[in-house]
Protein backbone atom coordinates (compact mmCIF):
# COMPACT_ATOMS: atom_id res chain seq x y z
CA UNK A 1 0.00 0.00 0.00
CA UNK A 2 1.55 3.27 -1.08
CA UNK A 3 2.35 5.67 1.71
CA UNK A 4 0.04 8.48 2.64
CA UNK A 5 1.43 11.96 1.35
CA UNK A 6 1.57 14.63 3.76
CA UNK A 7 2.95 17.06 0.90
CA UNK A 8 -0.54 18.77 0.13
CA UNK A 9 -2.61 20.12 3.22
CA UNK A 10 -6.00 21.14 2.35
CA UNK A 11 -6.20 24.24 0.92
CA UNK A 12 -7.25 27.34 3.07
CA UNK A 13 -10.63 27.54 0.63
CA UNK A 14 -11.37 23.93 1.24
CA UNK A 15 -11.72 24.24 5.04
CA UNK A 16 -14.81 23.11 7.00
CA UNK A 17 -16.34 26.21 7.19
CA UNK A 18 -16.00 27.07 3.51
CA UNK A 19 -18.95 27.11 1.75
CA UNK A 20 -20.13 23.96 -0.28
CA UNK A 21 -19.39 24.35 -3.99
CA UNK A 22 -21.78 21.18 -4.39
CA UNK A 23 -24.77 20.70 -1.87
CA UNK A 24 -26.45 17.58 -2.10
CA UNK A 25 -29.79 17.78 0.03
CA UNK A 26 -32.38 14.50 0.59
CA UNK A 27 -31.36 13.05 -2.92
CA UNK A 28 -33.72 10.29 -4.32
CA UNK A 29 -33.66 8.21 -7.10
CA UNK A 30 -36.14 5.49 -8.34
CA UNK A 31 -35.78 3.78 -11.46
CA UNK A 32 -38.33 2.56 -13.26
CA UNK A 33 -39.34 -0.64 -12.02
CA UNK A 34 -38.75 0.48 -8.43
CA UNK A 35 -35.60 0.10 -7.38
CA UNK A 36 -34.38 2.75 -5.80
CA UNK A 37 -30.45 3.90 -5.69
CA UNK A 38 -30.15 6.54 -3.84
CA UNK A 39 -32.29 6.84 -0.35
CA UNK A 40 -32.17 10.64 0.74
CA UNK A 41 -28.30 11.47 -0.06
CA UNK A 42 -27.22 14.77 1.96
CA UNK A 43 -23.84 15.54 1.29
CA UNK A 44 -21.97 19.14 1.05
CA UNK A 45 -18.23 19.29 -1.31
CA UNK A 46 -16.02 22.13 0.02
CA UNK A 47 -14.46 24.21 -2.42
CA UNK A 48 -11.17 23.07 -3.69
CA UNK A 49 -10.99 19.79 -2.08
CA UNK A 50 -10.72 16.48 -3.34
CA UNK A 51 -13.47 13.99 -2.45
CA UNK A 52 -13.13 10.43 -3.20
CA UNK A 53 -16.70 8.72 -2.92
CA UNK A 54 -16.13 5.10 -2.03
CA UNK A 55 -18.47 2.10 -2.77
CA UNK A 56 -19.22 -1.47 -3.26
CA UNK A 57 -20.55 -2.32 -6.93
CA UNK A 58 -24.05 -1.17 -7.21
CA UNK A 59 -23.53 1.59 -4.03
CA UNK A 60 -24.76 4.35 -5.96
CA UNK A 61 -21.85 5.92 -7.29
CA UNK A 62 -22.60 6.63 -10.92
CA UNK A 63 -26.36 7.04 -10.64
CA UNK A 64 -25.03 9.69 -7.57
CA UNK A 65 -22.57 11.89 -10.19
CA UNK A 66 -25.11 11.37 -12.99
CA UNK A 67 -27.62 13.10 -11.39
CA UNK A 68 -24.84 15.80 -10.49
CA UNK A 69 -23.99 15.81 -13.72
CA UNK A 70 -27.03 15.76 -15.25
CA UNK A 71 -27.39 12.88 -16.90
CA UNK A 72 -29.88 10.92 -14.68
CA UNK A 73 -33.08 12.58 -13.73
CA UNK A 74 -33.45 12.43 -9.34
CA UNK A 75 -36.74 11.31 -8.20
CA UNK A 76 -36.81 13.81 -5.16
CA UNK A 77 -34.29 16.33 -3.37
CA UNK A 78 -31.91 19.11 -4.42
CA UNK A 79 -28.69 19.39 -5.85
CA UNK A 80 -26.70 22.74 -6.10
CA UNK A 81 -23.98 22.88 -8.05
CA UNK A 82 -21.83 26.52 -7.76
CA UNK A 83 -25.07 27.68 -6.50
CA UNK A 84 -26.80 26.70 -9.40
CA UNK A 85 -30.28 24.27 -9.37
CA UNK A 86 -29.30 20.75 -11.37
CA UNK A 87 -32.88 20.98 -12.87
CA UNK A 88 -34.42 24.49 -12.58
CA UNK A 89 -30.54 25.83 -13.75
CA UNK A 90 -29.66 23.51 -15.77
CA UNK A 91 -27.23 25.08 -18.32
CA UNK A 92 -25.72 27.10 -15.60
CA UNK A 93 -25.00 24.27 -13.41
CA UNK A 94 -24.07 22.25 -16.18
CA UNK A 95 -20.82 24.68 -17.68
CA UNK A 96 -19.71 24.47 -13.26
CA UNK A 97 -19.17 20.48 -14.27
CA UNK A 98 -16.43 18.51 -15.60
CA UNK A 99 -17.06 14.99 -16.08
CA UNK A 100 -14.06 12.87 -16.77
CA UNK A 101 -16.08 9.05 -17.77
CA UNK A 102 -14.06 5.82 -17.44
CA UNK A 103 -13.66 5.29 -21.44
CA UNK A 104 -12.99 7.60 -24.77
CA UNK A 105 -15.90 5.90 -26.88
CA UNK A 106 -15.33 8.69 -29.76
CA UNK A 107 -13.36 10.96 -31.52
CA UNK A 108 -10.82 8.23 -32.48
CA UNK A 109 -9.89 10.10 -35.88
CA UNK A 110 -10.02 13.65 -34.51
CA UNK A 111 -6.95 15.19 -33.96
CA UNK A 112 -6.07 16.25 -29.69
CA UNK A 113 -6.46 19.75 -30.88
CA UNK A 114 -9.87 19.41 -32.68
CA UNK A 115 -11.86 17.18 -29.89
CA UNK A 116 -10.86 19.85 -26.95
CA UNK A 117 -12.53 22.62 -29.18
CA UNK A 118 -15.13 20.60 -29.73
CA UNK A 119 -15.88 19.48 -26.31
CA UNK A 120 -15.70 23.28 -25.30
CA UNK A 121 -18.43 24.78 -28.22
CA UNK A 122 -20.50 21.66 -27.04
CA UNK A 123 -20.95 24.20 -24.00
CA UNK A 124 -21.05 27.41 -25.92
CA UNK A 125 -18.30 29.01 -24.94
CA UNK A 126 -16.11 31.61 -27.77
CA UNK A 127 -13.31 29.86 -28.62
CA UNK A 128 -10.16 30.51 -26.85
CA UNK A 129 -7.23 28.90 -27.81
CA UNK A 130 -4.60 29.91 -25.70
CA UNK A 131 -7.03 28.78 -22.70
CA UNK A 132 -7.21 24.85 -24.67
CA UNK A 133 -3.17 24.95 -25.12
CA UNK A 134 -2.62 25.90 -21.38
CA UNK A 135 -4.68 22.44 -20.43
CA UNK A 136 -2.96 20.82 -23.20
CA UNK A 137 0.54 22.08 -21.72
CA UNK A 138 -0.45 21.07 -18.10
CA UNK A 139 -1.33 17.87 -19.06
CA UNK A 140 1.40 17.14 -21.07
CA UNK A 141 -0.19 16.97 -24.24
CA UNK A 142 0.88 20.08 -26.24
CA UNK A 143 3.18 18.31 -28.37
CA UNK A 144 0.54 15.70 -29.54
CA UNK A 145 -2.17 18.09 -30.37
CA UNK A 146 -1.87 17.22 -34.08
CA UNK A 147 -2.20 13.29 -33.61
CA UNK A 148 -5.02 11.00 -33.92
CA UNK A 149 -6.60 10.13 -30.74
CA UNK A 150 -6.51 6.71 -32.09
CA UNK A 151 -2.64 6.75 -32.47
CA UNK A 152 -2.31 7.48 -28.36
CA UNK A 153 -1.10 5.25 -25.41
CA UNK A 154 -3.81 4.55 -23.24
CA UNK A 155 -2.85 7.28 -20.64
CA UNK A 156 -2.22 10.21 -23.16
CA UNK A 157 -6.15 8.81 -24.10
CA UNK A 158 -7.19 9.12 -20.34
CA UNK A 159 -5.33 12.87 -20.56
CA UNK A 160 -7.60 13.81 -23.32
CA UNK A 161 -10.78 12.70 -21.41
CA UNK A 162 -9.29 15.29 -18.21
CA UNK A 163 -8.49 17.71 -21.30
CA UNK A 164 -12.10 17.05 -22.60
CA UNK A 165 -13.72 18.09 -19.43
CA UNK A 166 -11.66 20.80 -18.90
CA UNK A 167 -12.51 22.49 -22.37
CA UNK A 168 -15.24 24.67 -20.74
CA UNK A 169 -13.49 25.99 -17.65
CA UNK A 170 -15.64 23.79 -15.22
CA UNK A 171 -14.98 24.88 -11.68
CA UNK A 172 -15.89 20.96 -10.36
CA UNK A 173 -14.38 18.25 -12.25
CA UNK A 174 -15.58 14.75 -11.63
CA UNK A 175 -13.24 11.70 -12.05
CA UNK A 176 -15.26 8.66 -12.62
CA UNK A 177 -13.04 5.71 -11.56
CA UNK A 178 -10.24 7.88 -12.78
CA UNK A 179 -7.57 4.83 -12.73
CA UNK A 180 -9.33 1.72 -13.28
CA UNK A 181 -7.61 -1.17 -15.41
CA UNK A 182 -4.81 0.98 -15.72
CA UNK A 183 -1.28 0.20 -14.54
CA UNK A 184 0.80 1.32 -11.35
CA UNK A 185 3.17 3.70 -13.21
CA UNK A 186 -0.17 5.66 -14.79
CA UNK A 187 -2.02 5.38 -11.82
CA UNK A 188 0.58 7.36 -10.19
CA UNK A 189 1.10 9.91 -13.26
CA UNK A 190 -2.76 10.47 -12.75
CA UNK A 191 -2.74 11.18 -9.30
CA UNK A 192 -0.34 13.34 -9.68
CA UNK A 193 -2.12 15.09 -12.06
CA UNK A 194 -5.50 15.67 -10.48
CA UNK A 195 -3.20 16.93 -7.46
CA UNK A 196 -2.33 19.75 -9.72
CA UNK A 197 -5.59 20.95 -10.51
CA UNK A 198 -6.46 20.71 -7.11
CA UNK A 199 -3.59 23.46 -6.38
CA UNK A 200 -5.18 25.13 -9.64
CA UNK A 201 -8.39 25.48 -8.17
CA UNK A 202 -10.80 22.95 -9.78
CA UNK A 203 -12.73 21.31 -6.83
CA UNK A 204 -12.41 17.53 -7.37
CA UNK A 205 -15.04 14.44 -7.16
CA UNK A 206 -13.61 10.84 -7.89
CA UNK A 207 -15.26 7.82 -7.60
CA UNK A 208 -12.87 4.62 -6.82
CA UNK A 209 -12.84 1.09 -5.66
CA UNK A 210 -9.44 1.36 -4.53
CA UNK A 211 -9.09 1.99 -1.24
CA UNK A 212 -5.18 3.36 -1.57
CA UNK A 213 -6.21 6.18 -4.27
CA UNK A 214 -8.20 7.22 -1.51
CA UNK A 215 -5.79 6.95 1.36
CA UNK A 216 -3.43 8.69 -1.26
CA UNK A 217 -5.24 11.60 -2.89
CA UNK A 218 -8.45 12.76 -1.17
CA UNK A 219 -8.98 15.74 1.29
CA UNK A 220 -12.31 14.00 2.73
CA UNK A 221 -13.14 10.60 1.98
CA UNK A 222 -17.29 9.53 1.46
CA UNK A 223 -18.40 5.60 1.80
CA UNK A 224 -21.80 5.02 -0.09
CA UNK A 225 -23.61 1.80 0.57
CA UNK A 226 -27.19 0.69 -0.68
CA UNK A 227 -27.84 4.33 -1.54
CA UNK A 228 -26.61 5.85 1.32
CA UNK A 229 -24.12 7.81 2.98
CA UNK A 230 -22.63 5.58 5.91
CA UNK A 231 -19.68 7.56 6.24
CA UNK A 232 -17.75 10.87 5.24
CA UNK A 233 -14.56 11.90 7.18
CA UNK A 234 -11.37 13.81 7.01
CA UNK A 235 -8.32 11.83 5.26
CA UNK A 236 -6.28 12.73 8.13
CA UNK A 237 -8.39 11.57 10.33
CA UNK A 238 -8.96 8.16 9.29
CA UNK A 239 -5.26 7.35 8.87
CA UNK A 240 -4.99 8.66 12.43
CA UNK A 241 -7.46 6.23 13.04
CA UNK A 242 -5.05 3.54 11.24
CA UNK A 243 -2.71 4.99 13.29
CA UNK A 244 -4.26 3.35 16.17
CA UNK A 245 -3.40 0.28 17.50
CA UNK A 246 -4.89 -1.83 20.24
CA UNK A 247 -3.10 -4.49 22.87
CA UNK A 248 -5.25 -7.01 24.50
CA UNK A 249 -3.73 -8.52 27.19
CA UNK A 250 -5.35 -12.23 28.74
CA UNK A 251 -5.39 -12.14 32.43
CA UNK A 252 -4.38 -14.32 34.39
CA UNK A 253 -7.31 -13.92 37.02
CA UNK A 254 -10.48 -11.91 35.91
CA UNK A 255 -11.04 -8.78 37.17
CA UNK A 256 -14.34 -7.61 38.12
CA UNK A 257 -13.45 -4.06 37.62
CA UNK A 258 -10.30 -1.77 36.27
CA UNK A 259 -8.32 -0.32 39.43
CA UNK A 260 -9.40 3.42 39.67
CA UNK A 261 -5.49 4.26 39.57
CA UNK A 262 -5.25 2.28 36.03
CA UNK A 263 -9.06 4.57 34.92
CA UNK A 264 -7.69 6.07 31.23
CA UNK A 265 -9.54 6.63 28.23
CA UNK A 266 -6.84 4.22 27.19
CA UNK A 267 -7.75 0.99 28.57
CA UNK A 268 -10.44 -1.05 29.25
CA UNK A 269 -11.80 -3.61 30.57
CA UNK A 270 -13.75 -6.69 28.32
CA UNK A 271 -17.21 -6.97 29.98
CA UNK A 272 -16.46 -10.99 31.34
CA UNK A 273 -13.14 -9.39 32.55
CA UNK A 274 -10.34 -11.74 31.15
CA UNK A 275 -9.13 -8.71 28.83
CA UNK A 276 -7.59 -5.89 29.08
CA UNK A 277 -7.47 -3.61 25.84
CA UNK A 278 -4.87 -0.73 25.65
CA UNK A 279 -5.14 1.26 22.72
CA UNK A 280 -1.75 3.83 21.56
CA UNK A 281 -0.72 5.66 18.58
CA UNK A 282 1.44 3.48 16.53
CA UNK A 283 3.06 6.44 14.96
CA UNK A 284 3.66 8.01 18.04
CA UNK A 285 7.30 7.44 19.77
CA UNK A 286 6.18 6.94 23.07
CA UNK A 287 3.35 4.15 23.23
CA UNK A 288 3.02 4.25 26.70
CA UNK A 289 3.38 0.13 26.37
CA UNK A 290 6.35 -0.54 29.20
CA UNK A 291 4.57 1.91 32.12
CA UNK A 292 1.01 0.46 31.16
CA UNK A 293 2.99 -3.07 32.50
CA UNK A 294 5.03 -1.88 34.59
CA UNK A 295 1.73 -0.76 36.39
CA UNK A 296 -0.16 -3.16 35.79
CA UNK A 297 2.49 -5.35 37.74
CA UNK A 298 2.52 -2.91 40.73
CA UNK A 299 -1.33 -3.68 41.11
CA UNK A 300 -0.23 -7.16 41.16
CA UNK A 301 -2.48 -8.16 37.55
CA UNK A 302 -0.80 -10.29 35.74
CA UNK A 303 -1.60 -11.39 32.33
CA UNK A 304 -0.88 -15.28 30.24
CA UNK A 305 -0.81 -13.64 26.89
CA UNK A 306 -1.26 -10.81 24.74
CA UNK A 307 -1.26 -9.82 21.40
CA UNK A 308 -1.34 -6.68 19.09
CA UNK A 309 -4.20 -5.66 16.31
CA UNK A 310 -4.02 -2.69 14.14
CA UNK A 311 -7.83 -0.99 11.74
CA UNK A 312 -6.78 -0.40 8.34
CA UNK A 313 -9.16 2.14 5.94
CA UNK A 314 -9.75 -1.37 4.45
CA UNK A 315 -11.32 -2.77 7.28
CA UNK A 316 -13.24 0.27 8.06
CA UNK A 317 -14.78 0.37 4.75
CA UNK A 318 -15.17 -3.67 4.46
CA UNK A 319 -17.28 -3.29 7.88
CA UNK A 320 -19.31 -0.05 7.22
CA UNK A 321 -20.70 -2.32 3.54
CA UNK A 322 -20.37 -5.57 4.66
CA UNK A 323 -24.26 -5.81 5.04
CA UNK A 324 -27.70 -3.93 4.42
CA UNK A 325 -28.08 -2.22 7.32
CA UNK A 326 -25.51 -2.89 9.72
CA UNK A 327 -23.40 0.54 9.17
CA UNK A 328 -21.97 1.14 11.92
CA UNK A 329 -21.66 4.56 13.52
CA UNK A 330 -22.37 7.17 11.32
CA UNK A 331 -20.00 10.20 11.35
CA UNK A 332 -20.45 13.05 9.07
CA UNK A 333 -18.09 15.81 9.12
N1 LIG B 1 -31.16 2.54 -15.50
C1 LIG B 1 -31.30 1.77 -14.44
N2 LIG B 1 -32.47 1.09 -14.23
C2 LIG B 1 -32.63 0.31 -13.14
N3 LIG B 1 -31.70 0.13 -12.18
C3 LIG B 1 -30.52 0.76 -12.33
C4 LIG B 1 -30.27 1.61 -13.46
N4 LIG B 1 -29.01 2.11 -13.33
C5 LIG B 1 -28.52 1.60 -12.19
N5 LIG B 1 -29.41 0.80 -11.59
C6 LIG B 1 -29.23 0.09 -10.31
O1 LIG B 1 -28.99 1.02 -9.29
C7 LIG B 1 -27.99 0.54 -8.38
C8 LIG B 1 -26.85 1.53 -8.29
O2 LIG B 1 -26.16 1.54 -9.51
P1 LIG B 1 -24.89 2.48 -9.75
O3 LIG B 1 -24.45 2.26 -11.17
O4 LIG B 1 -25.21 3.86 -9.34
O5 LIG B 1 -23.83 1.85 -8.73
P2 LIG B 1 -22.26 2.08 -8.61
O6 LIG B 1 -22.01 2.35 -7.16
O7 LIG B 1 -21.81 3.10 -9.58
O8 LIG B 1 -21.70 0.66 -9.01
P3 LIG B 1 -20.33 0.25 -9.78
O9 LIG B 1 -19.25 0.44 -8.77
O10 LIG B 1 -20.57 -1.18 -10.09
O11 LIG B 1 -20.20 1.13 -10.98
C9 LIG B 1 -27.57 -0.81 -8.92
O12 LIG B 1 -28.27 -1.81 -8.20
C10 LIG B 1 -28.02 -0.81 -10.36
O13 LIG B 1 -28.35 -2.11 -10.80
Amino acid sequence: MPSVSEASPLPAHARSDAPAIVSIKGLTKTYAGGFQALKGVDLDIRRGEIFALLGPNGAGKTTLISIVCGIVNPSGGQVLADGHDIVRDYRAARSAIGLVPQELHTDAFETVWDTVKFSRGLYGRAPNAAYLEKVLRDLSLWEKRGEKIMALSGGMKRRVLIAKALSHEPTILFLDEPTAGVDVELRREMWAMVSQLRDSGVTIILTTHYIDEAEEMADRVGVINHGEIVLVEEKRALMRKLGKKQLTLQLQTALSALPEALASDALSLSQDGHELVYTFDAQSEETGIAALLRRLGEHGIDFKDLHTSQSSLEEIFVNLVKSPRQSGPEVRA
